[in-house]
């Protein structure tokens, strides 16, 4: 088997079950989410998604730790019992008998918070205030080794299949293995032939269409305007949350995607950019900071070298860095 191929194929089997939850969730949604510490929302489906992840990667490589996004404090006191025993019947729904204390345990197995020479990491839905607008959301999962992302997977459940028909059949699944491609396949179709997928060969950035978040706390979108006049954009911002915006560009639907700080001192999470990173690139694309370094996964759940991100498709990479420098706003 070539290298990777167990531990890709044991993650694509989790990230479809997880994407199964998280339908099922976004389909009885009524606003109902959690507000966690830092004030942003968590609901049922980040938790289940979590939790089936993790049982899988466990049960397949027993060993290997996990950095996730959420832990299962709040859900393991009385408080959360309500919450806890909606995610066990949303395990339940696609097949996974358990409770609640099994559920937090395999939650919490996604809580390693140092550096390892091998571990994952998992969000299990990126971008929940896109999830809770019942907008676009992502499943990202990755494997990291000795620093390098070796395996990245991205599942889009509302993607369209057909970017010329948005409102035809929804669910995409990416993922690339370093050195091996990047592939796309339709959730629902798991042995349909994969998609080789390339970035575009837009090659003057005047004719660049850009992707940013659609929250304007997560990315400025007025520096973002300043760096577009300067490098002659005039499309308007493809806005699309979550690492869909990754597939967008790793697919060709967009050719930058833009992650500019809103603030000093944010630290970028690794499971927001781990999976969507490898995909881009195996697809031809290029990904550094903000500052043109490349993202460094060895310092715990936090990309703490770096800051913000600029992605592309390679051909005016530094183009685009040298405008986000001399726009920067004084913070
Ligand atoms: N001030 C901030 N700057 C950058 N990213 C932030 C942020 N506050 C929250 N985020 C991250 O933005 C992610 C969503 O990205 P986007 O806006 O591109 O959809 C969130 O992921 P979750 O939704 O997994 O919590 C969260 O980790
Ligand atoms: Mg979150
Ligand atoms: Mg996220
Ligand atoms: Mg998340």
């Amino acid at each position: 088997m070539s290298s990777f191929q167990s531990e890709l194929n044991t993650g694509l089997d989790a990230v479809r079950q997880a994407a199964a939850v998280c339908r099922s969730v976004q389909a009885s949604i009524s606003a109902d989410s959690l507000e966690k510490k830092d004030k942003s929302p968590v609901t049922v489906a980040d938790f289940a998604s979590q939790a089936l992840i993790c049982r899988t990667l466990q049960q397949t490589f027993p060993d290997d730790p996990v950095i996730g996004e959420e832990g299962a404090e709040e859900l393991r006191a009385d408080s959360g019992a309500t919450f806890l025993d909606r995610i066990v019947q949303e395990c339940g729904a696609v097949g996974v008998a358990s409770n609640g204390s099994e559920v937090c345990d395999w939650i919490d197995r996604g809580g390693l918070q140092e550096y390892r020479p091998r571990f994952w990491t998992l969000d299990p839905i990126d971008g929940t205030k896109g999830f809770l607008r019942k907008d676009q959301y992502a499943i990202s999962l990755a494997l990291i080794v000795d620093g390098q992302i070796q395996v990245g997977i991205l599942g889009c459940p509302n993607m369209p299949v057909d970017e010329s028909n948005p409102d035809g059949q929804r669910g995409l699944l990416a993922w690339a293995v370093k050195g091996q491609g990047s592939f796309l396949q339709a959730l629902d179709a798991p042995d349909s032939e994969p998609k080789k997928i390339q970035v575009t060969e837009t090659a003057d950035s005047a004719d660049a269409r850009f992707c940013e978040s659609v929250e304007s706390g997560h990315s400025s979108h007025d520096w973002s305007g300043q760096i577009a006049a300067k490098l002659g954009i005039t499309r308007e911002p493809f806005r699309i949350d979550s690492q869909c915006k990754y597939l967008a560009v790793a697919k060709g639907d967009a050719d930058i995607y833009l992650r500019l700080p809103t603030r000093k001192g944010y630290q970028e999470k690794i499971w927001d950019h781990a999976g969507g990173i490898l995909v881009v690139e195996e697809a031809g694309g290029t990904v550094t900071d903000i500052h043109g370094k490349p993202p460094e996964f060895s310092h715990g759940p936090t990309l703490a070298k770096n800051e913000g991100m600029v992605v592309t498709n390679g051909r005016f990479h530094d183009a685009v860095t040298s405008a986000v420098a001399v726009s920067a706003p004084v913070r």
